[in-house]
């Protein structure tokens, strides 16, 4: 079996007093793509920068592409992309001089993609940093990220300032990178519409923790709005997912094959399909 791209054990992570990461267990498999999913401030940022080693953890254990972040080789780093929420870029070099700068970094340098990628999105060679739209940095920050053909991929709300055009054309671009090289892929985004159409797998973060992961079409095979008297939802052991025993006769859960059968034949039970939205609001309420 191959090894995961990412392994988290037990992370904790504060600022201050606040608690922000609680003994987070988190695993990805290579060639994933999956999406993170939280409220605002749930810690999708925090939990990121802590796995690229950009915050030193209390406690736990990281290992990403089978290395710690505090130990991370110049191989291991050169195999990691990361785009940032806040792209901070060199302000004062032009997109030419920035990538130029970048590629002497990379063993690998795909300097064929890296202007497609600039002549697809637009993105002026000569034009300084600071002249260009947040949108267009956003832009460039992408084509920065995959111009070196990175194994694992970390995208914090890389789409947040891309019109509807670009979101589609670079959610393309990451499929096909995926498809074509087995690139591991985490996402943040509040966009679910883009996480349907991209995301293998969701992972939720909810007060600390990862709450619930799953394979996006597998989730919404097993989860389902039940609608059926509290006493035929114990006698099942059905459970809402948001936790706590159903007190009322409409929870969203998640089904075994067996649970699925048997409410089936209930005359009284009635299952609706859950959209990535319900489960989103269930899973972080
Ligand atoms: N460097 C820091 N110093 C102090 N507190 C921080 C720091 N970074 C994040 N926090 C706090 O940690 C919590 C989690 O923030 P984080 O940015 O990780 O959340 P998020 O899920 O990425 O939010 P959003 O969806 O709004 O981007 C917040 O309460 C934030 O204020």
């Amino acid at each position: 079996m191959t090894s995961p791209a990412i392994t988290v054990n037990g992370l904790h992570k504060s600022f201050a007093s606040q608690r922000v990461l609680i003994n987070l267990d988190w695993q990805v498999q290579p060639g994933r793509i999956v999406g993170l999913l939280g409220r605002n401030g749930a810690g999708k940022s925090t939990l990121l920068e802590t796995l690229l080693g950009l915050h030193q953890p209390e406690f736990g254990d990281i290992r990403l592409l089978g290395d710690a972040p505090a130990a991370f080789s110049a191989g291991t780093l050169a195999r990691i992309g990361y785009v940032p929420q806040q792209t901070e870029l060199f302000e004062w070099l032009t997109t030419q001089q920035l990538l130029d700068y970048f590629a002497g970094f990379y063993p690998r340098w795909n300097h064929e993609r890296c202007n497609a990628l600039l002549d697809r999105w637009q993105i002026a060679r000569e034009q300084r940093i600071s002249k260009l739209s947040v949108g267009t940095r956003q832009r460039l920050s992408i084509v920065r990220a995959l111009a070196h053909e990175p194994d694992l991929l970390v995208l914090d709300e890389p789409v947040s300032s891309l019109d509807p055009l670009a979101r589609r054309d670079f959610l393309r671009e990451l499929i096909g990178d995926v498809l074509d090289r087995q690139t591991t892929v985490v996402l943040s985004t509040h966009i679910l519409s883009d996480l349907e159409r991209v995301a293998m797998d969701v992972a939720f973060l909810h007060q600390g923790r990862i709450q619930l992961q799953g394979a996006l079409d597998q989730l919404q095979e097993e989860v389902r709005r039940v609608h059926a008297p509290a006493a035929t939802l114990q006698q099942l052991g059905i459970r809402p997912l948001r936790g706590g025993a159903p007190d009322s006769d409409s929870v969203i859960a998640r089904l075994s094959e067996q649970q699925l059968a048997l409410l089936q034949t209930k005359p009284d039970a009635l299952l609706t399909p859950v959209s990535l939205e319900d489960l989103f609001d269930e899973v972080t309420a």
